[in-house]
């Protein structure tokens, strides 16, 4: 496996809800105890349903959420106390690009000044030097550098993400996390930047994790991935061995609830059971369990620790070892 250069231990993050002077409010753990590397250059995808905690890892690990409990540390470096000087000169290693980027671009400054405003921040080059570089960031996103003196609103959306990109790319990360990046574009687009990702990755051996929906987006994409329910990892290892051979129930799940490309097969499925439980008050023990076709009474009391299998797969689950998810149902 790659040398880590992302290293996150046991990362929580609770929200204070409703707390007021006369109420004592409720806690929401959107995260609970999250334990994972990303190697440098390896590609780690992030999957789980809505409100299973994606967007609050990706934004803890950079403390753009400030974490409860836990450690991140990036090429060795700890983030999670950097005073908010030091945090600002790290983030040159480590950016962000966003689902919606017209959201994320200002709307009153023009590409060339958004790309050298993210360069000035981080007092990189002359001015001259800039202006080269904005024409070269430009490029290496698919653009022309004509683009510089344009304005977000004359770009379409998969355009205004490939700005998006090239202002991660603009201070020479070493991490970005992808929030969801093509989930906002036409299906025709969204291709065209997940290869683009691809070829940026291969080029500059960057480090990404990449959150999405898609599970055949993620299976394209990334070495690893990690599969996340109700803010706590449920399995990780392998695009390859998670997909073929998937060993907890709700990757399962997952991967079955995927559309496959000839509708015409018949497969046995696991749905799943009603609604994500509230993070507020999480299930006692596997808290998948309450939706899990293969839970027993024992799910209900051991919170399963994420055990490691020979090919160096993680599961969470106290049953994976005599279940094959290979099989149909019975
Ligand atoms: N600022 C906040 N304050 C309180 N609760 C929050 C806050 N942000 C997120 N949450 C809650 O934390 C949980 C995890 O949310 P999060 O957005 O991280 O999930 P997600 O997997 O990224 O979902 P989606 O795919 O819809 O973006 C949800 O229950 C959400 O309502």
């Amino acid at each position: 496996m790659a040398e880590p250069l992302l290293v996150v231990e046991d990362l929580k993050v609770h929200y204070p809800i409703g707390k007021t002077l006369f109420k004592p409010g409720v806690t929401l753990r959107a995260l609970d105890g999250v334990s994972f590397t990303v190697g440098k250059g390896e590609v780690v995808g992030l999957v789980g349903e809505s409100g299973s905690g994606k967007t609050t890892l990706g934004r803890a690990v950079l403390r753009l959420v400030e974490p409860t409990s836990g450690k991140v540390q990036l090429d060795g470096q700890e983030v999670t106390t950097l005073s908010a000087g030091d945090l600002k000169a790290l983030r040159s290693k480590m950016q962000i690009i966003f689902q919606d980027p017209y959201a994320s671009l200002n709307p009153r400054m023009s590409v060339g000044q958004t790309l050298a405003e993210a360069l000035m921040l981080h007092k990189i080059g002359t001015r001259k030097d800039r202006e080269q570089r904005v024409g070269d960031l430009l490029e290496k996103v698919g653009l022309p550098r004509s683009a510089a003196a344009r304005f977000p609103h004359e770009f379409s959306g998969g355009q205004r993400q490939r700005i998006g990109i090239a202002r991660a790319l603009a201070v020479n990360p070493e991490f970005i996390v992808a929030d969801e990046p093509v989930s906002a574009l036409d299906v025709s687009i969204q291709a065209q930047i997940i290869n683009l990702l691809q070829d940026l990755r291969r080029e500059l051996g960057l480090s990404l994790l990449f959150i999405g929906h898609d599970l055949s987006v993620i299976e394209f994409l990334c070495d690893r991935v990690i599969v996340l329910y109700l803010g706590r990892i449920m399995e990780m290892g392998t695009a390859a061995e998670l997909y073929s051979n998937p060993r907890h129930p709700y990757t399962r799940a997952l991967l079955d609830a995927a559309p496959v490309p000839d509708p015409t097969v018949r497969r046995e499925r696991i749905t799943l059971k009603g609604d994500l439980p509230s993070p507020i008050n999480p299930p006692s023990g596997c808290v998948f369990r309450t939706r899990c076709p293969y839970a027993v009474e024992a799910c209900a009391e051991v919170v399963p620790p994420l055990e490691t299998f020979e090919s160096g797969h993680r599961v969470a689950c106290i049953r994976s070892h005599e279940l094959d998810l290979r099989k149909p149902l019975s």
